[in-house]
């Protein structure tokens, strides 16, 4: 049975979005401690896959995940969930809300109950966990009081008392998470995809204007834009960009051989269908036929076949 890597303990949000994402093959679910240590475990051969978080509505992206993906060997996303968001305050039994002095969690978990926590735990110190279920497993072991965990956490750390739920300071709140895995076989284009590369551009004049034209121009919807630090030469960046389309439509592949001649590097983080379902919108000059046309009329002119 193919074994894939998630963001653990058990109890995570990423345990429930990666169970959605190889909902429709068996796996065995392996918990890491780390985002980066998970994929690690993809490159090294070691697991088939990872569940990933990469987005938050309230909080944006999780750094770990981005720069992960894109430091040593490649690797490509092939599915996307998105999860509705809410949490529980656990606590060890015993413990009024009045008594709780500290509380731990995922640093894009506190930052989603920061005002709640505000008024309900005004004297509480929070602190900072590998994940929301490190966070339970770390009350359950007396280390502090409580954590801000998934609903389903209650399940491993039956220990713990939960003293509130439906916890969050903006309702509706989602996270979108990948499945990761080594370069292979692409999922096939449904016309309902999202494509996701990172792009690196140099610091001159529009050049960033200048991509995102190769995109508009093409009719492509763009879906996300996120800049990350190069690292190594401070003021230059990354550019991590998500476009409705699937690599093997001609407008997208137009559009990356395009990022590749303006681009230092690109990478191709993958083509995969987008959680929603909603299918791209593609105007007539950007459709497939208006490509197949294009190619055609210009391989007639280049043969001298005009009439
Ligand atoms: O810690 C978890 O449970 C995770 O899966 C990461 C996370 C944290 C907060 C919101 C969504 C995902």
């Amino acid at each position: 049975m193919p074994q894939i890597a998630y963001l653990g303990p058990p109890g995570t949000f990423t345990e429930q979005a990666t169970r959605q994402l190889t909902g429709g093959f068996e796996a065995e679910l392996v918990p890491f401690e780390t985002v980066p240590l998970a994929l690690a475990a993809v490159r090294a051969g070691d697991v088939l896959a990872a569940g990933v978080p990469v987005e938050n509505s309230v909080e944006g992206s999780v750094p770990a995940t981005l720069d992960t993906l894109t430091t040593d060997d490649p690797l490509v996303a092939v599915q996307e969930a998105v999860l509705p968001v809410q949490f529980d305050l656990l606590a060890r039994p015993g413990l009024a809300l009045s008594e709780i002095g500290t509380v731990a969690s995922h640093p894009h978990a506190l930052a989603q109950v920061r005002g709640w926590l505000a008024e309900n735990l005004p004297g509480a110190s929070v602190h900072a966990a590998s994940s929301t279920a490190a966070g339970a497993a770390a009350a359950a072991s007396g280390e502090f009081d409580a954590a801000i965990s998934a609903p389903v956490a209650i399940e491993h750390y039956p220990s713990l008392v939960r003293l509130a739920g439906g916890v969050a300071d903006v309702r509706d709140a989602v996270t979108r998470f990948l499945l990761v895995r080594r370069p292979g076989a692409l999922p096939e284009p449904t016309g309902a995809d999202r494509t996701s590369v990172c792009a690196v551009i140099s610091d001159e004049v529009g050049t960033l204007a200048d991509l995102l034209a190769e995109l508009s121009l093409r009719g492509i919807n763009l879906s996300r834009i996120e800049s990350r630090p190069l690292r190594e030469r401070f003021g230059e960046y990354r550019f991590f960009l998500d476009f409705d389309g699937h690599v093997a439509d001609a407008r997208i592949g137009d559009a990356l051989t395009a990022l590749h001649r303006r681009c230092s590097t690109v990478w191709f983080l993958g083509s995969y269908p987008k959680a929603d379902r909603s299918p791209a919108g593609v105007r007539p000059s950007a459709s497939e036929q208006a490509f197949e046309v294009a190619a055609k009329w210009l391989d007639d002119v280049r043969a001298g076949r005009l009439a």
